[in-house]
């Protein structure tokens, strides 16, 4: 073999290797949330065994009973044989019964425990972790593959110890009862591995697909969803459902062969239990003529070599299923390694008092594998000032803000609050003191007071009251059915763009950070809304710090500085005046502007 051949080989082996080690790293994480529950998991086992000889135990009266208490017609000890045969039979009942107590409790709290911690790394994973991955894709692990992990919880890990015994057991007894047949017939049933593990293979592979299938339907139904209106206001219906259609095809293809061949696994191995069962019928019969077995030993030995094959059937369809499951788990592993891109200082520094004066030196920034977005972007912000940031599409602005908002680090240079570099700040106090007021605000389906309070859930009454006021929305609000109880959202009233706006600056209120960031607040707004916004706007900024993404420059007339920004690097920057003086990029700007809104007017004209 030549040196590539070996290579290619070498690769091979290393990649199965690590694929093993993933799913040995998988299995142990799920199992990890079991530790708390060990007592109740040596009980399942203990009582898995119990059960598991109650089971064995069946055959064994069942051969007392045709081979001494018959021949012998003693009601004695026939009446003997039953009480212990019903003594046997309520304790199985009674382990049953505590088994699946046990069972589900274990996996719920679990099961609970595992989902608790995902939702709280998904809390820490933060904005850089939705902006990369769709919103679909997260449910889907938190909806399917949590419940796979749940499965390798409950079954798996107490049957397979159970049917375990239920193998080794019966397979010492048949062997001591006629050594013989047992060796002619147990090889019948391994026929199926002569082709079973291809069949397996193709299940595997099946079921693999399936799932990606699915998370791609899932992502897809969930997009259908979210652009329902952009749909239907392009005419694009059955542009829509067409891809729907291809995506739901190739889901319910994938199923469709991952269901033929579950069956086929099942049709094969059902085929070679049949050969084993005839051919002990057949040397069996011919065992009880001869004299060498007797009835009630042929009956036992039938039952225990059924409860061999039954348990061998089920136990490889438990070990596939895990396996299918550990697949599951898996992805739900690798979310749970990913790593925030921020991490907070281990001892992080609180102030006392936040001015909000902010500091950008030489800040340096791409996301992971582009091109880069800040390129050596420095200023200076005073507590209480007002910056806007302006320039082309595309420029950095937006990404700027959540450099301050500390949802990404710089890769060089440093931002600092009130001196102190952000990322020696403790992370709460970052989010605490900053506001953002994004243009899509988001609001739950709860009642307005509820979604005011979001802004600091202690608040009273008053002071939601007190902060609708500040937003001007107080007097709307009080013009709802059933004023600040008014359920909003999809279950509740519809708000225009502009009231959902002032209920965020409400929030706000609420809030009180020292710094605020605009990101385009009021850019998707008409004229009447926007000055409405505007109004609340300006009550909220004075005396705060704040650093606006701004749409329409006029405005900004009033902000203390403005900042151009092109390609990442501060190019011009002073008031509005003095850039306008300059006649540089800024002014360009305006004059665009202005030409704009001069043709927007004629428009207007024309068409009235
Ligand atoms: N999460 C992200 N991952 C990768 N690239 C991103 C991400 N967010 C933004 N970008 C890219 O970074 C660059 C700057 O984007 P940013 O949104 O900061 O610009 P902007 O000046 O705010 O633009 P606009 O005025 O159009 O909102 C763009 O090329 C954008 O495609």
């Amino acid at each position: 073999m030549d040196a590539a051949g070996d290579g290619q080989i070498r690769n091979t082996l290393k990649n199965k290797w690590s694929a093993y080690q993933e799913r040995r790293q998988t299995y142990f994480w799920v199992l990890s949330y079991l530790k708390p529950y060990r007592g109740s998991l040596i009980a399942l086992i203990v009582m898995g065994l119990v059960l598991a000889l109650g089971e064995i135990s069946i055959p064994q009266f069942l051969r007392y009973l045709i081979d001494v208490v018959v021949p012998e017609k003693s009601n004695t000890l026939f009446f003997t044989a039953l009480a212990v045969l019903i003594l046997v039979l309520g304790l199985m009942f009674a382990a049953t019964a505590l088994c699946n107590i046990l069972e589900r409790s274990v996996q719920e709290k679990a099961a609970r425990d595992l989902q608790l911690s995902l939702f709280t790394h998904l809390r820490k994973l933060g904005f850089a972790y939705y902006e990369q991955h769709p919103t679909g894709e997260t449910l889907s692990l938190f909806n399917h593959n949590l419940t796979a992990v749940q499965k390798i919880y409950t079954q798996y890990l107490p049957l397979i110890i159970r049917h375990l015994l239920l193998i080794l057991v019966p397979l010492v007894m048949v062997l001591h009862m006629n050594t013989k047949l047992t060796l002619f017939i147990l090889p019948c049933y391994f026929l199926y591995y002569l082709i079973g593990p291809t069949i397996d293979g193709k299940t595997a592979m099946y079921f693999k697909q399936q799932t990606q299938e699915r998370e791609r339907l899932n992502q897809k139904i969930y997009n259908s969803v979210s652009s329902l209106v952009e749909v239907r206001a392009f005419g694009a219906t059955s542009w829509e459902v067409g891809r729907f259609t291809e995506t739901y095809e190739q889901y319910a293809k994938t199923r469709l062969g991952s269901l033929l061949y579950r069956h086929l696994q099942f049709s094969f191995r059902m085929t070679a239990t049949a050969v084993g069962v005839i051919l002990m019928y057949i040397l069996g019969s011919q065992s009880i003529t001869s004299g060498s077995m007797s009835v009630g030993t042929f009956v036992s030995f039938t039952i225990y070599i059924l409860m061999i094959f039954r348990s061998i059937g089920r136990l490889t369809f438990q070990l596939l299923e895990q396996s299918y499951c550990i697949g599951q788990a898996q992805l739900l592993y690798q979310y749970a390694q990913h790593k925030p891109v921020v991490q907070e200082d281990r001892k992080p520094r609180f102030l006392s008092d936040i001015a909000g004066a902010l500091t950008f030196s030489e800040v340096h920034f791409s996301y992971r594998g582009r091109s880069p977005v800040i390129t050596g972007f420095t200023a200076q912000i005073l507590p209480g000032q007002k910056t806007a940031l302006v320039g082309t599409s595309g420029g950095g602005k937006s990404t700027l803000l959540k450099l301050v908002g500390r949802f990404y680090d710089p890769d060089q240079g440093q931002i600092l609050l009130d001196g102190v570099p952000l990322t020696e700040l403790s992370l709460s106090q970052i989010r605490e003191s900053i506001g953002i007021v994004f243009q899509e605000t988001y609001l739950f389906g709860l009642s307005i007071q509820e979604n005011i309070r979001f802004g600091r859930p202690d608040a009273s009454q008053a002071d939601i009251i007190a902060a609708a006021k500040a937003a001007f929305i107080h007097d709307f609000i009080l013009e709802l059915p059933e004023g600040y109880d008014t359920l909003v959202g999809e279950r509740g009233i519809r708000l225009s763009g502009g009231q959902k706006q002032r209920i965020a600056i409400a929030r706000m209120f609420i809030k009180n950070p020292s710094i605020i960031l605009l990101d385009e607040a009021t850019a998707s707004l008409d004229t009447v809304s926007e000055k409405a916004v505007q109004h609340a706007l300006q009550a909220l900024l004075a005396s705060r710090t704040t650093i606006a993404v701004a749409h329409r420059i006029s405005t900004i007339r009033d902000y203390d500085q403005i900042i151009v920004i092109d390609q990442g690097k501060a190019v011009e920057q002073g008031t509005y005046e003095e850039l306008v003086r300059q006649q540089g990029i800024f002014y360009q700007l305006v004059k665009g502007e202005e030409l704009h809104e001069e043709q927007l007017g004629l428009d207007m004209a024309i068409h009235t």
